[in-house]
């Protein structure tokens, strides 16, 4: 499984989930809803302002005679009712739209109508980029601000088990620091250390985990061979987990604004897969992340 083409064409189309859009009033949006509804692989229900979104929908000639609106102007109120929806089983995945992060991710940890399970919930980006021969997975760019050990362990499986959903058999992460060797002044280093020994122990499973390492050796042989750098995954990483969220987001980003790539991007570990992109992506990039989310709730129900 090496592009978004591919995990598209595996979405099954007889029972389509229904997209529960929190803030929809927004063009790039609007255009992946309609573009999703074209090749048949989601339902909607659109909560925002209604006016808003018939006024952009009627500009980029999106017809809305198959979407739900429920028209409320507050973004608050409109997360928590996409966040109830999916809550009481009336739409199956929960979806961003012209919100904050931190606005939506409130409404998703709410203690009553809240999407939280036993398990972490951290954010995957999936890239397809262009030259390299695999999908490369990034996380945690938009959920955990600076996790610990113990929740790095469950960010690592959390994406092990989507990698293996998406159809990787032994997916290889590799633990990203600012260099290869431990160094006990840097946090990051040390927790690498732990993460890799840990999988080797079994107490994380699916994946091989190795680090520290830097972003060249996981990506680039040449680059570790260079460096002297011995790994079982140098040069071959799928996963890049970043120890905080401000190196996530800004690779994420820098991906997205200096290279050529795809992209696709959800938070995993809720009751349902929550489409999480950045406000300012493409509609490409949130249909992309329509279709992993779709794909991830089908998987759920076998
Ligand atoms: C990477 C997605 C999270 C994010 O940064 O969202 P915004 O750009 O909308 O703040």
């Amino acid at each position: 499984m090496n592009s978004f083409k591919k995990i598209i064409s595996k979405i099954k189309r007889d029972a389509l989930p229904q997209v529960a859009v929190a803030v929809a009033e927004d063009e790039e949006v609007l255009i992946a809803v309609q573009n999703a509804l074209e090749k048949g692989f989601a339902r909607f229900h659109l909560f925002g302002d209604e006016s808003k979104i018939r006024q952009l929908a009627e500009k980029s000639m999106i017809p809305l005679d198959q979407v739900k609106i429920t028209d409320e102007r507050d973004h608050v109120k409109a997360s928590l009712k996409a966040v109830n929806s999916v809550n009481t089983g009336e739409s199956q995945i929960l979806m961003k739209g012209l919100v904050p992060t931190p606005i939506i991710l409130k409404a998703v940890l709410d203690k009553e109508i809240g999407l939280r399970t036993h398990r972490i919930l951290s954010h995957i980006a999936l890239f397809e980029v262009e030259g390299l021969d695999r999908l490369i997975f990034l996380t945690d760019a938009a959920m955990n601000i600076s996790p610990s050990l113990e929740q790095k362990v469950q960010i690592t499986q959390n994406a092990i088990d989507f990698a293996r959903i998406i159809g990787l058999t032994e997916p290889k992460v590799a633990v990203l620091t600012a260099l290869e060797t431990v160094n006990p002044n840097m946090i990051a280093t040390l927790d690498a250390a732990l993460l890799s020994k840990m999988a080797e122990r079994g107490q994380i499973s699916g994946g091989i985990v190795d680090g520290p390492l830097a972003l060249d050796n996981a990506i680039s042989l040449e680059a570790a061979m260079h460096k002297g750098i011995k790994s079982k995954i140098a040069g071959q990483a799928d996963i890049l987990l970043v120890p905080n969220i401000e190196v996530g987001n800004t690779l994420y980003k820098s991906l997205v604004y200096f290279g050529k790539v795809k992209v696709g991007a959800v938070i995993t570990g809720a009751k349902s897969p929550i489409v999480l992109t950045s406000r300012a992506d493409s509609f490409e990039t949130k249909l992309n992340s329509i279709a992993l989310a779709v794909l991830l709730s089908q998987q759920a129900n076998i």
